[in-house]
């Protein structure tokens, strides 16, 4: 892999210490970094570089998956990692940035390639840029490459803003925009899975397909985050990009041995082809939510208006669901039910697809007999499960569901964060978020966020600990389909198949 400057801006933030570090020494011990690496962290305090290594490696300690304790391996890490203090907004700190790199470049005889992560307020991001442009840091002979953190932009209108300016100082091949639910290794697999195994491809369209549900809830709330969540709330903050991203993954159709560009017009090819709604139809495809007081875990937890720093009369989505249909020769007819939601009954984010049921379909009596799904664990466990039929021995004539289970053990599935830096060490924009399908996405979320501005859509409080307002359970019940893994559709099956089914699990 090519020499490397890993030019770190928000090198002191909380991000930085939980995601990015642990990431960074998980691929040193794997030797997955560039023999030739060094990372400058920048930020406003002061710090000696022996301070910033001591604080990364307390980050190691605290949120590395792997053993932090092997003072050689720590050692030889560390040594890569020097501090720089950089005011964002002031342009002779960026000269004495240049200086530094060029400095240590020549010192270490490495080729100037240079990676700007932007692990920094969004607000921050148009002025980075301009100024990586203007002090020279991005015009050495080596290659430059933009990392940055979502949000991109609060709504269509912004989103277009910021790439414009971006595109001043990075091209679209230089931009690298982390998703993090693309780093996600179930999320990776995808395509592989769908592309390598004729059984699945067979049946990836509208023949086959009943429904297609799409979570991701969580038990933990607004946390210490009210200024930032507070006015984006669970459709910017979760569904314009990460339940967007998996609905894009599952359904574009790859060719094999595909590269980045496929992907990425693939995936504007299913964006494309998502029906947009009008502003009016909103309230009858999208249900949006909002915590109320209730119980996680045993725990009593407060409702969202009595959380810190929360104003009483926010009218704030902690949950969104919707119903939403692709238009094209595989998918149309097949309607995606996504949702998600904060403080909900348990931690998971997973993909159901529900099988048509051809036996019902012809009248045949089959009243024990269940839908096939396959189900894609995403987090926190990573599995695949599919459901089948078959005669219960004990009780001829009855159909028995039984469940093929693969399930990774969490010590072998690497970070998301990981996956994501390695790509963008490698130049590989396959799991990043291009221009195109961000555009997209903001388009058909624009009519929701007017018509949440408008007051258009009713907010539901649901009781903290549920799944929800029963109002989501209703738009998949207009269509004959109800969610799979809530409470109902567990006893549901539990009843038949008279044992444990389902595999929750908690934050
Ligand atoms: N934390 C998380 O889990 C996630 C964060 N993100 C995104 O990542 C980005 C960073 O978030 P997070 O780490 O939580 O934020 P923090 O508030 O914890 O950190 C912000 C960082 O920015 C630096 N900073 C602030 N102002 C300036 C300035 N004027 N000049 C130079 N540096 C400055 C701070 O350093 P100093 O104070 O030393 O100047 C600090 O290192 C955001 O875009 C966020 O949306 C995305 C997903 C998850
Ligand atoms: O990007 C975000 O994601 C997290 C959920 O991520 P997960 O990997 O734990 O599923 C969410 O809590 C946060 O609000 C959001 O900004």
């Amino acid at each position: 892999m090519e020499a490397t400057t890993f030019v770190l801006f928000g090198a002191t933030g909380d991000l930085a210490k939980r995601k990015i570090y642990p990431a960074l020494y998980n691929l040193f011990i794997d030797q997955k970094l560039p023999l030739s690496f060094s990372v400058i962290g920048l930020g406003r305090r002061e710090l000696s570089d022996k301070a910033f290594q001591a604080n990364v490696e307390q980050s190691l300690l605290t949120f590395s998956r792997r053993e932090a304790n092997d003072p050689v391996l720590m050692e030889n890490f560390l040594r890569k990692f020097r501090y720089n203090v950089l005011d964002v907004n002031r342009k002779e700190d960026y000269q004495k940035l240049l200086q530094l790199i060029e400095q240590q470049e020549e010192e270490l005889r490495m080729e100037p390639n240079r990676m700007f992560y932007l692990s920094v307020g969004p607000e921050f991001f148009e002025t980075i840029t301009a100024n990586i442009h203007e002090s020279g840091l991005g015009s050495a002979k080596g290659w430059k490459r933009l990392v940055i953190e979502k949000p991109f932009g609060h709504d269509l209108q912004s989103a277009r803003d910021l790439n414009k300016n971006l595109s001043k100082a990075f091209t679209e091949n230089e931009i690298f925009r982390i998703d993090h639910y693309l780093g996600k290794p179930m999320v990776q697999k995808l395509d592989v899975l769908q592309q390598s195994n004729p059984v699945l491809q067979a049946l990836w369209g509208n023949r086959y397909i009943a429904n297609v549900q799409i979570t991701a809830n969580e038990t933990v709330g607004v946390e210490e985050r009210a200024g930032y969540y507070d006015h984006v709330g669970a459709v910017r903050d979760m569904f314009q990009n990460h339940m967007l991203q998996l609905l894009m993954m599952l359904t574009i159709h790859l060719p094999n041995n595909s590269t980045s560009e496929n992907v990425r017009f693939k995936k504007k090819l299913v964006m494309d082809s998502l029906k947009l709604l009008q502003k009016e139809d909103v309230s009858s495809n999208v249900i949006r939510g909002q915590y109320g007081e209730g119980t996680i875990q045993g725990k009593p937890v407060v409702g969202y208006i009595s959380e810190p720093n929360i104003a009483a009369t926010s009218r704030n989505d902690t949950f969104i669901a919707a119903k939403l249909q692709i238009d094209d020769y595989f998918w149309r007819g097949v309607p995606f039910y996504i949702r998600t939601g904060k403080r909900m009954k348990d931690k998971s984010t997973r993909i159901v697809i529900e099988f048509k049921e051809p036996l019902k379909q012809s009248g045949t009596a089959a009243d024990t007999k269940m839908p096939n799904l396959l189900i894609f664990e995403i987090s926190p466990n990573e599995g695949i499960l599919l459901q089948l039929n078959t005669i219960d021995p004990l009780n001829k004539g009855e159909f028995k569901p039984i469940h093929i289970d693969f399930h990774e053990s969490r010590d072998n599935v690497p970070e998301a964060y990981e996956n994501l830096i390695c790509d963008a060490l490698h130049g590989d924009s396959t799991f990043f978020a291009h221009w195109d399908e961000v555009e997209l996405s903001w388009q058909w979320v624009q009519p929701i966020l007017d018509a949440y501005e408008e007051n258009l859509v009713p907010l539901h409080l649901y009781t903290a600990g549920t799944y929800g307002p029963v109002e989501s359970d209703e738009l998949l019940a207009q269509d004959g389909y109800h969610w799979w893994f809530d409470d109902k559709s567990v006893q549901e099956i539990e009843s038949i198949k008279g044992g444990q089914y389902a595999y929750h699990t908690n934050d």
